[in-house]
């Protein structure tokens, strides 16, 4: 399939440019935003006239990926799904993500941390997939714990439980792919913005693509050598097809 990535440090300079001056995106906005893309894609990949359980196990990394999916928990909770979050190293470099916690409690989400039994929502029976946001471009293998244990778990589970994975599947060199033995293969990819390098390695057969994170204008996606993907209505994300 073709279609033009940027490798993370470019991603990493995207993202201080939205969120600089002159542009004056906050963090939060784009997170928010993100979130909904990874909802919105979970909606369409298992619609509730295709499904009869609507529990979603979502497992969210210390950085800016697990804010995505603190955020995807909340907005899945308000399309219908049933999510429960796995956040066993909470971020505490700023006040906002205890403030999507509450948001959670708010909603009824059950949060859990490394003293709850996550596993147990690691289960085809009750759970409709889990959603991979531990970690996104700023990831560096080899992964370390207690993330490295949860890979595992993910990896044994995968071919009864499809993984969601957030902008990156978590374990994989964000430019070159999966090049860690035993790396999780998702079943949909959520790319933000512009697909990482390492969206070239997945299989079509095997991982839907979508592309998220609808938040920039046609110039600013030129200014990156990319051309802007073509969503439709109001859609927050796009799904690409092999041509
Ligand atoms: N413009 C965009 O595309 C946006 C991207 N966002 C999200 O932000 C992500 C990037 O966020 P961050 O830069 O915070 O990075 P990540 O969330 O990818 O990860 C950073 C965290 O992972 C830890 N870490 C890195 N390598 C590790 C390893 N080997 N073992 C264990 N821990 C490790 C770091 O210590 C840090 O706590 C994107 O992938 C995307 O999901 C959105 O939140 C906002 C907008
Ligand atoms: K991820």
């Amino acid at each position: 399939m073709s279609f033009k990535t940027l490798v993370s440090k470019q991603a990493a300079l995207l993202d201080k440019d939205l969120m600089g001056p002159e542009i004056g995106f906050t963090l939060e906005q784009l997170m928010e935003l993100a979130g909904l893309s990874v909802a919105q894609a979970v909606l369409k990949e298992f619609p509730r006239s295709q499904r009869t359980k609507s529990q979603v196990l979502v497992l969210a990394g210390p950085g800016n990926n697990g804010g995505d999916g603190l955020v995807c928990a909340r907005l899945l909770k308000l399309f219908g799904f049933k999510p429960v979050v796995y956040y066993p190293k909470h971020n505490t470099k700023a006040p906002f993500f205890s403030k999507l916690v509450k948001q959670l409690k708010f909603f009824k989400v059950p949060v859990l941390n490394t003293d709850d039994d996550w596993l147990r929502y690691l289960n085809p029976n009750d759970t409709v997939c889990v959603v991979d946001a531990l970690f996104g471009f700023s990831f560096k293998p080899p992964v370390r714990e207690p993330f490295g244990g949860v890979l595992n778990q993910l990896r044994q589970a995968q071919d009864q439980i499809p993984i969601v994975s957030v902008d990156v599947p978590t374990g994989w060199d964000v430019d070159e792919g999966p090049v860690e033995p035993n790396c999780i293969v998702p079943k949909v990819l959520v790319s933000l913005t512009v697909p990482k390098p390492c969206a070239l390695k997945i299989d079509p057969l095997e991982t839907q693509h979508y592309v998220g994170g609808r938040f920039i204008p046609a110039e600013f996606a030129n200014k990156y050598g990319f051309e802007p993907f073509a969503y439709e209505n109001a859609d927050q994300v796009v799904k690409l097809v092999p041509e």
